[in-house]
């Protein structure tokens, strides 16, 4: 079953095509990995899947409130602890069990600590745990291992595993092996916009401000 659909997909940034006819789709249980060099559009497709930005044409389908997305902002409130960080996007996302996503991502001897005072990847952890609150099947993921030792590149491979085990998907921008055989790649160098064409947007949207 697919959970997200994409067809003929164009995203654009900075008012320039980055992307054109993209298609693919992302079923129950599995792992796609984007590949691309520096700047062939992996954070663009990602951001215009997650809807922070219009596509410029093609279709996305996917169900409603289905996407979780992290990208490089961890999207944690830095005066709240790490518990109470989980806390608030558990009720964001109308759920109440934060111990999983603690244990998930080691983070029982963080909890009381206000997040401002954790290092880079303690911060990395807690924003992958938020992940887990949200309830979302599909995880779009912008370089998340960004900051992470090994063990916790571990910790975050054993949480996504569980994640499709439970009939999740995820499609991840990572220049690292996560240690997914099973995962597809999908690269994007073969989807670069030729030459990089003028994107036209809503008039509505301001690019400043998504
Ligand atoms: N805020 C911005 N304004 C204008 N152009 C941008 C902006 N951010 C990125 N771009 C350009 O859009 C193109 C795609 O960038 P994008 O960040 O999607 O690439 P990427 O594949 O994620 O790169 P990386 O591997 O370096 O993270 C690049 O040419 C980049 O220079």
């Amino acid at each position: 079953m697919s959970l997200l659909s994409v067809r003929d997909l164009a995203v654009a940034r900075g008012g320039l095509r980055v992307i054109e006819g993209l298609s693919f789709s992302l079923e129950k249980s599995r792992a796609l990995i984007l590949r691309g060099p520096n700047g062939s559009g992996k954070t663009t497709l990602l951001r215009s899947l997650a809807g922070l930005q219009p596509a410029v044409d093609g279709q996305i389908e996917c169900g409603a409130d289905a996407i979780a997305y992290a990208g490089h902002a961890d999207g944690i409130k830095p005066a709240l602890t790490v518990t109470e960080n989980l806390r608030f996007w558990a009720s964001v996302f109308g759920h109440s069990a934060i111990d999983p996503a603690l244990d998930a991502m080691n983070l029982r001897e963080l909890a009381a600590r206000p997040a401002h005072a954790l290092s880079a990847g303690q911060k990395r952890r807690l924003g992958l745990a938020r992940l887990m609150v949200t309830g979302r099947p599909v995880w779009l993921l912008d370089e998340p291992t960004v900051s992470l030792d090994s063990a916790s590149v571990g910790l975050f491979a054993a949480m996504l595993r569980s994640h499709l085990g439970q009939g999740g998907a995820a499609l991840i921008a990572t220049h690292i092996d996560l240690g997914l055989p099973e995962a597809a790649v999908l690269d994007l160098s073969q989807y670069r916009a030729s030459p990089r064409t003028p994107a036209s947007r809503p008039a509505s949207f301001n690019e400043a401000f998504a």
